[in-house]
């Protein structure tokens, strides 16, 4: 039986394969496998809070952070031509992620504002807050993670400060370019600087994980198993 092998690489960007690879194969992992390897780097605030779920549990996300933050507003004046600035600068492979302030009664994401980005090419929306149409967004198959759901509309209660910033969700930082990925466990944020190292790395303990299943299906008992290098 194999032994369990650690894969280190010293790859420090994502250069080497396009984004769009680089996102898709990311969403073929799970977030437990890269929320290991950020630990070992000693990265222990990469998870957002576990009140951002899925719409669906069977949803899966990941693409390139295109970062949003606002609060508490009841301005009205531009917000719709704001709004829509914010929308039209999302490109390929992004992921709007939604700094509220910590928002509980709006939702900063909607049918229509799904069907826009959808035809720049983005990925999906992560709210630290809420999402409304909420039949309707899913049947246009687009993943949303997010706290709540509710009828209210942004308009009058909350409004977008700016986009492309650094942002926080509770204790992540979040920056332009980052790598978001999520799935039934929640979101995890990669720093654009490591995710292809972080990438190989997960993709490493995903083979491993087949050996060590492969091992407990076996019969192996877990001492035999850890001896052998492998975990749980
Ligand atoms: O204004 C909102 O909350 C978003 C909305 O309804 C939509 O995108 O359809
Ligand atoms: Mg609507």
């Amino acid at each position: 039986m194999s032994e369990i092998k650690t894969k280190k690489s010293t790859l420090l960007n994502n250069d080497k394969i396009s984004n769009k690879e680089l996102c898709d194969r990311f969403q073929n992992l799970f977030t437990a496998a890269v929320n290991d390897v950020l630990r070992e780097k000693g990265l222990l605030y990469q998870t957002l809070p576990p009140e951002i779920s899925p719409l669906k549990d069977n949803m899966r996300i990941c693409g390139i952070a295109f970062t949003v933050k606002g609060s508490k507003n009841l301005t009205l004046e531009n917000e719709m031509e704001q709004r829509a600035n914010m929308l039209e600068a999302l490109h390929e492979d992004s992921i709007c992620v939604w700094d509220t302030s910590g928002d509980d009664e709006s939702a900063q994401w909607g049918e229509v504002m799904t069907m826009a980005s959808v035809l720049r090419g983005c990925r999906g929306a992560v709210v630290d807050g809420g999402v409304r149409d909420t039949d309707k967004v899913l049947s246009q198959n687009f993943p949303v993670f997010c706290k709540y759901k509710t009828s209210n509309g942004m308009l009058g209660r909350f409004r977008l400060i700016d986009y492309q910033i650094p942002i926080q969700i509770k204790s992540v930082n979040i920056y332009p370019g980052d790598i978001i990925f999520g799935d039934i466990d929640g979101v995890i944020v990669i720093p654009k600087v490591m995710a292809y190292e972080v990438l190989l790395e997960a993709e490493q303990i995903k083979e491993n994980e087949e050996e060590i299943k492969k091992m407990v299906l076996d019969g192996l008992s877990p001492k035999e198993v850890v001896k052998r290098g492998g975990y749980f």
